[in-house]
């Protein structure tokens, strides 16, 4: 992997970027794959079933609303993001289990460790458009990220939209 994210900024000044306000907890600190959405709140279901799905180099891209009260992503959901083939997980949330997820060889990067675990009632929503405080993540989008931040560059289907 050769690509930084400051040079692909540079080279797409138009790209949405978050800022590296994620502490990076996997085995990985740059990673890329096309996103895949969930919007959940203090329950983790959903996180379980999407990862359950072959992952395909794709990234999961989790808005939990910012809360560090539960961990929407643990040891066993890490080990099994990595087992189903996911490049990486981004939580606007929390984890837990760091210890396990350093061991992780894909990109985990959350916003805080706490120990609590979530509600597993299935409340959510799966692959729709995420309002992150600092930008819109899609569906689709092509997601890097590394030491810098994360980058994102909108899928040739989207006609540039988020790139607005
Ligand atoms: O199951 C959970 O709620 C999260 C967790 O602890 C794990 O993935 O190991």
């Amino acid at each position: 992997m050769d690509w930084r994210t400051t040079d692909l900024s540079d080279a797409h000044p138009e790209a949405e970027t978050l800022p590296m306000v994620f502490r990076s907890f996997g085995g990985k600190t740059r990673f890329q794959g096309r996103v895949r959405t969930l919007k959940v709140f203090q329950d983790n279901a959903l996180v379980r079933r999407v990862l359950e799905e072959e992952g395909r180099g794709q990234v999961l891209v989790v808005d939990g609303g910012g809360s560090l009260k539960t961990a929407l992503l643990g040891g066993n959901l890490a080990q099994l993001a990595w087992e189903r083939g996911w490049a990486g997980v981004v939580i606007h949330g929390a984890v837990r289990d760091t210890e396990e997820l350093k061991e992780v060889p894909i990109g985990i990067l959350a916003l805080a460790a706490t120990p609590r675990k979530s509600a597993k009632e299935g409340l959510g929503e799966v692959d729709v458009p995420l309002n992150l405080p600092w930008a819109r993540v899609l569906p689709g989008d092509l997601l890097l990220a590394d030491e810098d931040g994360i980058l994102l560059l909108p899928s040739p289907q989207s006609g540039g939209q988020s790139a607005g």
